[in-house]
């Protein structure tokens, strides 16, 4: 079976190694590198997994998947990237970077696959968009799969799409908790008792999130379907578009997206 290694255990490569252990992949078959050996070892003791080197990852591994924040990819590549032996498959999780920014610190014929997932893989709902790099044929993308489909959806989309992917699913999670923790505080202005108001919105979030998935109505007829003439909700919506929510989310997107372009330009 696939040895998988991930080289760099924060929240994401956590998040990944423990939906790998949930979706039976066999802690012998994970590895884990680390910058702090207490770090590793805490990973260690939580799953079981051995904590190595990056020397011993990349010896061990059939698949190397890059999970340090892109400003530090350039010195790990630097430290690894010559003794990386052909037929590795190199997956990134990094926000940003071009495969090509991989593929020219990594030995000639090196496959990389893309990777942009979400921090709901904690509970097996991540969207996780996968893309072909250089020398990455469709088994290197169906190993990707395999690794990520247990941890939600996962969707191929063409790599000049990973920025735009980047801005909406990948940082999307932080979006609608930037929501939901604003209208608690509505809740509160309204004179409800905070945790009711928690309560209240979480479900109500939940319940859209789930009639968005299975109804498969658009989104503007479900909306429409809660707003009566003269009501309250138009009332509200009306403050929202006097408030340029939307505008202010086409802008937000937008300088995501900007964001991770300037990301690869700071690193290459
Ligand atoms: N946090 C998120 O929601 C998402 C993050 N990403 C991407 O995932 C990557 C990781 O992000 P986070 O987990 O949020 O960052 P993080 O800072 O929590 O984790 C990065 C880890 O890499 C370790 N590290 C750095 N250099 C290393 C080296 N040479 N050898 C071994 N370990 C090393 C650091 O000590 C740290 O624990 C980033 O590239 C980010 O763009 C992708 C999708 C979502
Ligand atoms: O904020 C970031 O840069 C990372 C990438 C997508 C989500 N978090």
């Amino acid at each position: 079976m696939t040895v998988v290694a991930v080289l760099g255990a924060g929240k994401i490569g956590e998040l990944v190694l423990s939906g790998l252990l949930r979706a039976g992949w066999p802690a012998d078959k994970l590895l884990v590198t680390t910058r702090r050996s207490t770090r590793g070892e805490e990973l260690h003791e939580r799953y079981g997994i051995r904590a190595v080197d990056n020397a011993t990852a990349v010896a061990e591994a059939d698949v190397l998947a890059i999970a340090v924040k892109p400003q530090d990819a350039g010195a790990l590549l630097a430290e690894i990237g010559a003794t990386v032996p052909a037929g590795k498959l190199i997956v990134s999780l990094c926000a940003g970077l071009p495969t090509s920014f991989f593929a020219a610190r990594l030995p000639e014929g090196t496959p990389v696959v893309r990777v942009m997932t979400n921090t709901p893989a904690l509970v097996d709902e991540a969207m996780t968009a996968i893309s072909a790099g250089p020398h990455a044929t469709g088994d290197h993308l169906a190993v990707a799969e395999e690794m990520f489909k247990p941890l939600g959806a996962t969707i191929r989309v063409p790599e000049s799409q990973q920025d735009a992917v980047t801005a909406l699913s990948g940082s999307g999670p932080a979006y609608f908790y930037l929501l939901v923790e604003a209208m608690v505080d509505a809740g509160i202005l309204l004179g409800l008792p905070r945790q009711v108001a928690h309560d209240l919105i979480v479900q109500t979030a939940i319940g859209s999130a789930v009639m968005l998935r299975d109804s498969g109505e658009h989104p503007v007829k479900l909306r429409e379907a809660v707003t009566s003439p003269a009501g309250t909700t138009i009332s509200a919506i009306r403050e929202l578009e006097n408030h340029g929510v939307r505008a202010a989310l086409l802008a937000a997107l937008e300088a995501a997206r900007d964001r991770a372009r300037e990301i690869a330009a700071q690193s290459a």
